[in-house]
């Protein structure tokens, strides 16, 4: 039996003719079904739908073209404990959880749960493991949309296999991951050429406009600057994950030797102030290289002179010798970092 506030508000649609809002109820109770296991009826629920002004639109088939070619689905692990997140960002998304959880609820006041996000922040700070963490608070797969399988070089392409992704997304209760946002605007030589990618941008931005609430989008950008104010205004929670605090820092290394079980043989504050300007990803990476020298190394038990050769060798990954940072010139700027 579908919820009473989803009921009411297909009354509601009813009384006042509001195709819109019937359809995005429908699709909602169909996604209810579904996550209960109830495909038939959610299949039957948006046959009636798709006869609606608003989805006649056929789809020009793309000949030999799967589905799954235009996204990934992730079953996400990691949660938002696992992460270490700045107290406000943190508070954001429990609000997004509580909203989306208490749906029932803010539906009976008419009100709807906020669903559109953009995480902005440095590369290696989160933005996707946070993607993540929230598809697993709300226990809903994460599709990550895959820009090869989406972008195409032929008119109107793009947005059509977009369509085609979005049609199927708003049928179930599901996160829509889409990261480096910012690419959509900056592909192929072939669609700026005809002057399409301007109509891609705004038929993606109609379209998770049009998204029912119980589709959460989160995108996500290290170049934020790239993105327009239309863009900007879209999302309802602005999220920037920057890079670690030394205190982060801290609090990382304390939760890897409480996750290993043996302390590194340096205070916490000691590496955080050593590795400070690294990114989560990049610390990670240490621990990691720390952590399989141990494990070649056993039954060595002590960690501190490992820690203290690798962090020998990260000195010189970052901070090369003069000769070689004179041929790096030219190259890509690489993160100057302390360890002294
Ligand atoms: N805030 C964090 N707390 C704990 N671990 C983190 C955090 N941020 C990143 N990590 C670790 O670093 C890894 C890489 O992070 P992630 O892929 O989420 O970064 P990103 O911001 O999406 O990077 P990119 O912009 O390159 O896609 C994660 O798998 C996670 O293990």
């Amino acid at each position: 039996m579908a919820r009473s506030d989803l009921l009411l508000s297909l009354v509601r649609a009813g009384a006042m003719g509001d195709q819109i809002l019937f359809r995005k109820t429908v699709e909602a109770m169909a996604a209810e079904e579904r996550a209960k296991q109830h495909h038939v009826l959610a299949d039957r629920l948006l046959e009636n739908v798709r006869s609606l002004p608003n989805n006649t639109q056929a789809l020009h088939p793309v000949v030999g073209e799967q589905l799954q070619s235009l996204f990934y689905e992730i079953v996400p692990r990691r949660s938002l404990q696992d992460l270490i997140l700045p107290e406000a960002v943190l508070t954001a998304c429990q609000e997004l959880l509580e909203e989306q959880h208490r749906m029932d609820l803010l539906r009976s006041y008419n009100l709807e749960p906020r669903h559109r996000v953009l995480l902005v922040g440095p590369p290696g700070n989160g933005k996707t493991a946070l993607a993540e963490a929230l598809a697993e608070g709300l226990t809903i797969p994460l599709i990550q949309v895959r820009y090869e399988g989406i972008i195409g070089s032929y008119l109107g392409e793009t947005s059509q296999r977009l369509k085609r992704l979005f049609d199927y997304v708003r049928t179930r209760r599901c996160l829509l991951f889409f990261d480096e946002f910012d690419a959509l605007g900056k592909e192929r030589g072939d669609i700026h050429e005809t002057g399409e990618i301007k109509r891609v941008v705004s038929s993606l931005l109609m379209q998770i406009d049009d998204l029912p609430s119980h589709v959460v989008v989160v995108t996500a950008t290290n170049h934020p600057e790239l993105l327009d104010r239309a863009v900007w205004r879209r999302f309802q929670i602005r999220l920037t994950l920057p890079a670690p605090s030394p205190k982060a820092l801290e609090e990382w290394f304390r939760r890897f030797e409480a996750r290993i079980g043996k302390p590194l043989g340096f205070a916490p504050r000691i590496l955080a102030e050593k590795l400070k300007g690294l990114s989560f990803a990049e610390v990670e990476e240490f621990c990691m290289d720390v952590q399989r020298r141990y494990v070649l190394s056993l039954p060595q038990e002590d960690l501190k002179p490992i820690v203290a050769e690798r962090l020998k060798q990260w000195k010189l990954r970052y901070n090369p010798p003069a000769a070689e940072q004179g041929a790096k010139k030219d190259g890509k700027k690489k993160t100057s970092v302390n360890l002294s």
